[in-house]
């Protein structure tokens, strides 16, 4: 067997750890309280999307959203990392959409049930190419962009964030233990819409990376 290539790590079948409500200009948009530890869910790497591939929406929803976030791609596992040394643990980073079925997750919110439904859906989560950690020196200071369909919807810097990377490698890593091949969704700045069948979503990180997903119905 040829050695595991890191730049394809959502081939790997690992944990997808998403963190909501790290921007409190989303939090607010949602309606939602500012949190003071950060709020966790999992998607399966069955969520995984590539370009070239539509983003589907789920039969059960009519109000299908976007966020894009940056995500983190750990490089060496571990337990109770400490934040002093979390940037050693981490590998790369992506472009991330958690797509979120937001009537869904509005209904399980006000019966207190879990967010599964409404995050964790085949095509729930499409990624950009795998971006080298030396192409981002500074993961905190960088700007996420989204349109639909050429419109910009969301345009936010990840120096917004409530909880920063290496305290989100620590403390998820308390909690549950990273491996290599993981994947931290870092939460979404405001700007939060609706998308339908047939639109062009396209996102990107300026000088980095940019990325197309169309969506479409399962046929
Ligand atoms: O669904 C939400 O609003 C929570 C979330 O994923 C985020 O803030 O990125
Ligand atoms: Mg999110």
């Amino acid at each position: 067997m040829s050695a595991r290539n890191i730049a394809r790590f959502w081939e790997w079948g690992k944990k997808i750890i998403c963190v909501g409500r790290n921007y409190a200009d989303h939090a607010i948009e949602l309606k939602n309280a500012i949190p003071s530890e950060p709020v966790l869910f999992l998607k399966p790497p069955s969520a995984y999307v590539r370009e070239g591939s539509p983003i589907l929406l789920p039969f059960y929803t009519s109000n299908l959203h976007h966020e894009v976030e940056l995500g983190v791609v750990i490089g060496k596992g571990g337990t109770a990392i400490p934040q002093s040394s979390a940037m050693e643990h981490v590998a790369g980073y992506v472009l991330c959409l958690d797509m979120t079925a937001r009537d869904v997750q509005d209904e399980c919110k006000s019966k207190g049930l879990p967010w599964t439904l409404a995050k964790a859906f085949n095509t729930s989560c499409p990624i950009s190419d795998f971006i080298p950690k030396e192409k981002i020196p500074d993961p905190g200071s960088i700007d996420l962009w989204l349109k639909v369909n050429h419109i910009v919807k969301q345009n936010g810097s990840t120096s917004q964030m409530i909880f920063s990377i290496p305290y989100l490698i620590n403390y998820i890593s308390e909690i549950i233990s990273l491996e290599e091949g993981d994947l931290i969704l870092t939460g979404t700045p405001k700007g939060v819409s609706s998308v339908q069948e047939q639109d062009e979503l396209q996102a990107g990180i300026d000088g980095i990376v940019t990325m197309t997903f169309k969506v479409d119905r399962k046929s």
